[in-house]
C-alpha cells in the first residue's frame, strides 16, 4: 500500500490533532499524489455536526484544508528538489502561515469528503498551495495556503 505523505513525518512532529500518527484522538489525514496534485480523502463522524445534523462544522472544513495544505507543500517541494519523502535526508516540514477559506456552500455529513491541493508556486521558503474541498455534489469550500518551510 503506498505511504501517505504524513507517514514520513518524524514521529516527535506527528502530534497534530488533524494528521498526526502520535495524536489517538486525532484525525489521522493521509495525503497522496494524484497525478500532479495531491489528494485525501475522509469521512467526519457525525459528532462534527454545523448548525443543523447534515451539515459538516466549518472548524472541521477548514481543518482538513489545513492538515492537506501544509503536507502537500512539503510533497510539492520534494518534487521540486527531485527529493523522495522519507530519503534519509533533512526532512522538510510546512506550518500554516496564512489560511483563507471560502465556504461555497454547506458541507454534506455521512459521505466522504475528497481534499485536493495544487502548488501555485515556490518562492523560498513560502509555498503557497490551492485547495478545494469536495462533498457528493460539487465543491464545497476553497482554500488559498501559504505554508513556510520550518528551518532545521
Ligand atoms: C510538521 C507537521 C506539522 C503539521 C501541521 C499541520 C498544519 C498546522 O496546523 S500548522 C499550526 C498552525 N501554524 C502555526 O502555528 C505557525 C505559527 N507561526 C510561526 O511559527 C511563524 O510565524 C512561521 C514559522 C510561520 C514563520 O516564522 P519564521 O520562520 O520566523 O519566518 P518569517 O521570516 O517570519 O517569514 C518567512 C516569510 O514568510 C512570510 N510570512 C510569514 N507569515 C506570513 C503570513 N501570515 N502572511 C504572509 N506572509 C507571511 C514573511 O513575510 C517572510 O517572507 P519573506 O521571506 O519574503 O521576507
Amino acid at each position: 500500500m503506498t505511504a501517505a505523505f504524513q507517514d514520513f513525518y518524524p514521529d516527535e512532529f506527528s502530534h497534530c490533532y488533524g494528521c498526526g500518527s502520535q495524536n489517538p484522538q486525532g484525525h489521522h489525514l493521509k495525503s497522496y499524489w494524484d497525478g500532479e496534485e495531491t489528494i485525501a480523502r475522509f469521512t467526519p463522524d457525525a459528532k462534527y455536526s454545523g448548525g443543523v445534523p447534515e451539515h459538516v462544522y466549518g472548524g472541521m472544513v477548514a481543518s482538513l484544508l489545513d492538515c492537506h495544505g501544509t503536507a502537500s507543500a512539503a510533497a510539492f517541494t520534494y518534487r521540486a528538489l527531485n527529493r523522495e519523502m522519507g530519503d534519509g535526508g533533512d526532512p522538510v516540514r510546512f506550518v500554516t502561515a496564512s489560511l483563507k477559506v471560502d465556504f461555497l456552500k454547506p458541507t454534506p455529513m455521512g459521505v466522504e469528503l475528497v481534499v485536493r491541493g495544487k502548488l501555485r508556486s515556490i518562492d523560498g521558503r513560502k509555498v503557497w498551495v490551492d485547495l478545494s474541498l469536495t462533498g457528493n455534489d460539487g465543491i464545497c469550500a476553497k482554500g488559498e495556503m501559504l505554508a513556510i518551510r520550518l528551518r532545521t
